[in-house]
């Protein structure tokens, strides 16, 4: 059943009752680009005359934006239609986990998973600009308008940045709310507590997407015979009844990956003592993201490593969807590596965690084709091996002071100055590449953010140039574009939202899944080694055997215009919780400048 619901101007009591309503806004917020927002081509926009009528359309009967100028010229009525869907049985799902901003909820049998927005308890407010877009969000709870606008930056901006390949398609089902009511109940008990200050919000319509934590599935023609033969059990749902065996799969919150302009440490390092002051962390990661960007072997091996040691909330493994290996369950790691490795000498620690390193290490520099644009390809970083005291200096190395600045990655002589050595079709590369938007002057920032918000404020700009579906400043050419313009506030308009951009690469994760093939099983290879018309890469670990894998990006929500003023107070807090800490031991530190803000 499709169900309308469009909510553009809705009061609370319309998101809780909600049904449908027609209502008008401004021309450019609907006036699409003509472009294909998911590479499958579920979610397409398409434009006849621009001026007259724009619908985005699910082939999939996913979801159906129509708009069409009333005579006035410069407003649109603009109608939704959302499919209703449900959790409810014969529905099966379990929670698989949160951030800050969501839970996720996994349906194992259609291996996907379902998003669904948080709302802060007490404060009653999600992530939004509401002192900028106030008539839009009614009580601070996210319309469907902003919901569809998260989307298209994370399928139409970030696909198109970080190539269609990463990003998983996603589609926008309507819930009832007393069922969301009842998820938030259920959940309770998984959920831990330091998330509970905030709950499901109130808001009708949720994300569903693919289980990055899966292989994705392969296409029906190719594999009918194994598809056929995967039956599911209903006792254990997770765990098909068929001899496939685990996919494991590794979520790296990799967080910035370069040193901006002017400092030594990057905000990982510096964010790592305003936890421990703030209690939300006991010990200091040991992790740099510098090293993992780094492209240098030996320093990407140091970053996995140390992150399989304090992986806080930036490693997770996931075997076949279920969480195996996190902060809260470290003790499990080598019992996981021994499933996964299988290896004869099983209580080999060193052997196992090269064999884990160098196989996350290798996915994370593998070439992903799916016909991006590169400027050049780089020397393949898999070439080099390392000795055994390489790999005995590895395992003993400790990081034990943190005040060292962080070691920016070696610049090559020529060639792009950023992701020097990293293979430039690789996750890291692209993650990389659009996260150094934000390599900012941060004083350039911070003046242009002010300026606009004064113009916010006075009208003289409205709030909607920000949007990512504005047709002029939503569009990547525009985004991108380096030509100077004489207008101050569109070139204000542009850092922003390019600081925006790489704020969200910088908080989002990587999930790479692997599964094991077996050696002997040529039929196995060809049959998985497709995923819809794409090939699935194949990687050998260190002792030969295959894996196929497969990498996606999650969680590439918009920030808010408002995370400029929240970094801004952050970077300062951060400072003086690195600085406070270390005056100590300021012995080490006479000579060295403070970080700026
Ligand atoms: O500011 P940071 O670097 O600490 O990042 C925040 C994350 O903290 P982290 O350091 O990764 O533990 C934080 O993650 P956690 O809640 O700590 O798991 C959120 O991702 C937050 O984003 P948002 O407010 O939900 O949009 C993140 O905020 P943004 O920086 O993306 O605004
Ligand atoms: N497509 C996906 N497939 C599998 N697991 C996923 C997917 N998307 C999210 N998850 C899991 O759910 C967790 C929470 O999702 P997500 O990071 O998107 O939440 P968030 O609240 O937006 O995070 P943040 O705190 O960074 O704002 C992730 O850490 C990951 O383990």
């Amino acid at each position: 059943m499709i169900r309308k619901i469009c909510e553009f101007s809705l009061s609370l009591n319309d998101v809780q009752n909600p049904d449908w309503v027609v209502t008008t806004m401004p021309a450019d917020l609907v006036n699409v680009r003509p472009s294909v927002l998911s590479q499958d081509g579920l979610l397409v926009t398409t434009a006849g005359n621009s001026q007259q009528q724009t619908s985005v359309t699910a082939i999939g009967a996913t979801v159906v934006v129509e708009a069409a100028t009333s005579d006035a010229g410069n407003q649109t009525t603009r109608s939704c239609h959302c499919p209703q869907w449900t959790l409810r049985r014969p529905r099966h799902w379990v929670y698989r986990g949160e951030g800050n901003a969501s839970i996720v909820l996994a349906l194992p049998q259609e291996k996907k998973i379902v998003k669904l927005a948080k709302i802060d308890y007490k404060l009653r407010r999600m992530d939004s600009d509401n002192q900028f877009v106030a008539q839009e969000v009614n009580g601070g709870i996210r319309t469907i308008a902003e919901t569809l606008e998260r989307l298209i930056f994370s399928q139409k901006i970030l696909g198109s940045l970080l190539g269609a390949g990463l990003v998983r398609p996603c589609h926008v089902f309507h819930v009832d709310l007393d069922e969301i009511e009842e998820v938030d109940r259920l959940i309770d008990v998984f959920r831990p507590a330091h998330r509970k200050h905030k709950r499901l919000a109130p808001v009708c319509h949720v994300i569903v997407c693919p289980d990055c934590t899966l292989l994705p599935r392969p296409p029906p023609l190719l594999t009918q015979s194994a598809e056929q033969s995967v039956t599911v059990s209903p006792a254990s749902p997770c765990k098909p009844t068929t001899q496939q065996p685990p996919v494991f799969c590794v979520e790296l919150k990799p967080k910035q990956g370069f040193l901006s302009m002017g400092h030594q440490h990057c905000p990982f390092c510096l964010n790592q003592f305003l936890k421990r002051k703030h209690g939300k962390i006991q010990l200091l990661s040991q992790y740099c993201p510098l090293d993992l960007f780094s492209g240098s072997r030996m320093r990407m091996l140091k970053a996995i490593i140390a992150l399989t040691r304090t992986p806080q909330n930036n490693l997770r493994i996931f075997q076949d969807g279920n969480l195996v290996f996190a902060e809260e369950c470290q003790s499990n790691l080598m019992p996981v590596l021994q499933q996964w490795f299988q290896l004869d000498d099983a209580n080999d620690r060193t052997l196992l965690l090269k064999h884990f390193c160098t196989l996350v290490m290798d996915a994370l520099t593998m070439e992903i084709c799916d016909g991006v644009d590169v400027d050049q390809t780089v020397d393949d970083i898999r070439e080099a091996k390392e000795s055994q005291e390489d790999w005995n200096r590895l395992i003993k190395e400790e990081r034990n002071d943190h005040s060292l600045p962080c070691l920016p990655p070696q610049i090559r002589k020529t060639g792009p100055a950023i992701a020097a050595s990293l293979p430039s079709r690789s996750v890291l590369c692209r993650l990389l590449r659009v996260q150094s938007l934000g390599d900012v002057d941060f004083g350039r920032l911070y003046d242009a953010y002010d300026a606009l918000v004064c113009r916010f404020r006075d009208g003289s700009v409205p709030y909607d140039t920000m949007r990512w579906t504005h047709p002029h400043t939503g569009t990547v050419d525009w985004l991108l574009s380096q030509e100077k313009t004489t207008n101050q506030t569109m070139d204000d308009v542009r850092l922003v939202q390019r600081y925006r951009i790489s704020s969200t690469t910088r908080d989002c994760s990587i999930m790479i899944a692997f599964q094991r093939l077996a050696n002997d099983s040529a039929k196995d290879a060809t049959e998985f080694s497709f995923a819809g018309s794409e090939h699935l890469p194949i990687l050998r670990d260190l002792s030969g055997q295959r894996y196929k894998c497969h990498a996606s990006v999650v969680d590439l929500d918009p920030k808010p215009v408002t995370c400029v003023e929240k970094h801004r107070r952050r970077n300062q807090a951060m400072n003086e919780a690195f600085w406070l800490s270390n005056s100590s031991s300021s012995h080490s530190l006479t000579n060295r400048l403070p970080p700026k803000v």
